[in-house]
């Protein structure tokens, strides 16, 4: 394949919202790759919305995104769905199918988008599984998997077709500290052994400070980004005490709700 220079991921001029009510405005930023970037900010900012635009799913009220160079924006339908097949992404939970065992769950995107074959199939479901630390459990049901195990599924899932790109939706919600600590690992073993790209959107500051290369921190009032930039850097040097208060204890306790445990899975 032929080697891309620039960033993975370009946001220009993007306002996002739900009909008319705008939510966030006129952002301008760029995930370059091989980068773990953190999407920040208070309940109810906009973090979700904004992933769900840049991952295709809602059309922006303006501006673009643009995905390895390509506007995801921009493609019509055929083009679009080629460029969302590129990145893998992983939801609250795992979001697998509680009927069907974790080896078909992960089977499932190689066979609606390759034409490998069964065994091929078979082999590469078991080395992803191996890569989230999952091997052996293939023949598992969601419902008998801890709310890590189902977390590190989902990822062998978004990891199937072997994306340079992936978005995590709040990795470590629900889970305990041990087992979030291992999440993370798991994450910058991606980006160092793969050069992976890691967009992730997060509540969790230990979390943050861990794995995040840059994080953008939202702003619910002014609907923009109030800081861009390292999180240690921004929590030690931003102007916007906003932004400090938010990166230290003080400004979780006040600003982000904990999540509720997460046991099931969907
Ligand atoms: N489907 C929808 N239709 C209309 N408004 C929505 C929809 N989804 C979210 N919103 C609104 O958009 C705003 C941003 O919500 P979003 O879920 O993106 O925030 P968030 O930062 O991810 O929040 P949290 O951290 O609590 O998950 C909120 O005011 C929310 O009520």
């Amino acid at each position: 394949m032929e080697k891309r220079t620039g960033p993975e991921i370009e946001v220009r001029s993007l306002t996002i919202g739900y009909g008319n009510k705008v939510v966030l405005k006129d952002l301008n930023f760029q995930v370059e790759s091989g980068e773990i970037f953190c999407i920040l900010g208070g309940s109810g900012c906009g973090k979700s919305t904004l992933l769900k635009h840049i991952i295709g799913l809602y059309a922006p009220q303006k501006g673009d995104i643009l995905i390895q160079g390509d506007s995801i924006v921009q493609a019509d339908e055929r083009h679009r769905r080629e460029i969302m097949r590129r990145f893998g992404v992983t939801y609250q939970g795992g979001a697998l199918f509680s009927s069907m065992s974790l080896a078909e769950n992960v089977a499932l995107p190689l066979e609606e988008y390759t034409q490998l074959s069964a065994k091929e199939i078979a082999r590469t479901v078991e080395e992803k599984l191996r890569l989230v630390d999952l091997a052996g459990f293939g023949n598992y049901m969601p419902a008998e998997l801890s709310g890590g195990m189902a977390k590190r599924a989902g990822l062998a899932r978004a990891l199937a077709l072997n994306p340079k790109l992936l978005f995590f939706d709040e990795p470590s919600a629900g889970l305990d500290p041990i087992t979030s600590a291992e999440l993370d690992r798991l994450l910058l073993r991606l980006r160092d052994q793969f050069g992976s790209t890691i967009v992730v959107v997060t509540h969790e500051l230990d979390s943050v400070f861990t794995i995040a290369d840059r994080v953008i921190m939202l702003d619910k009032e002014t609907k923009s980004i109030v800081a861009d930039g390292p999180p240690v850097l921004l929590r030690d040097t931003s102007p916007n005490e906003k932004v400090r208060a938010f990166l230290t204890r003080d400004g979780l306790k006040s600003d982000v709700p904990r999540e509720p445990q997460i046991t099931e899975v969907s």
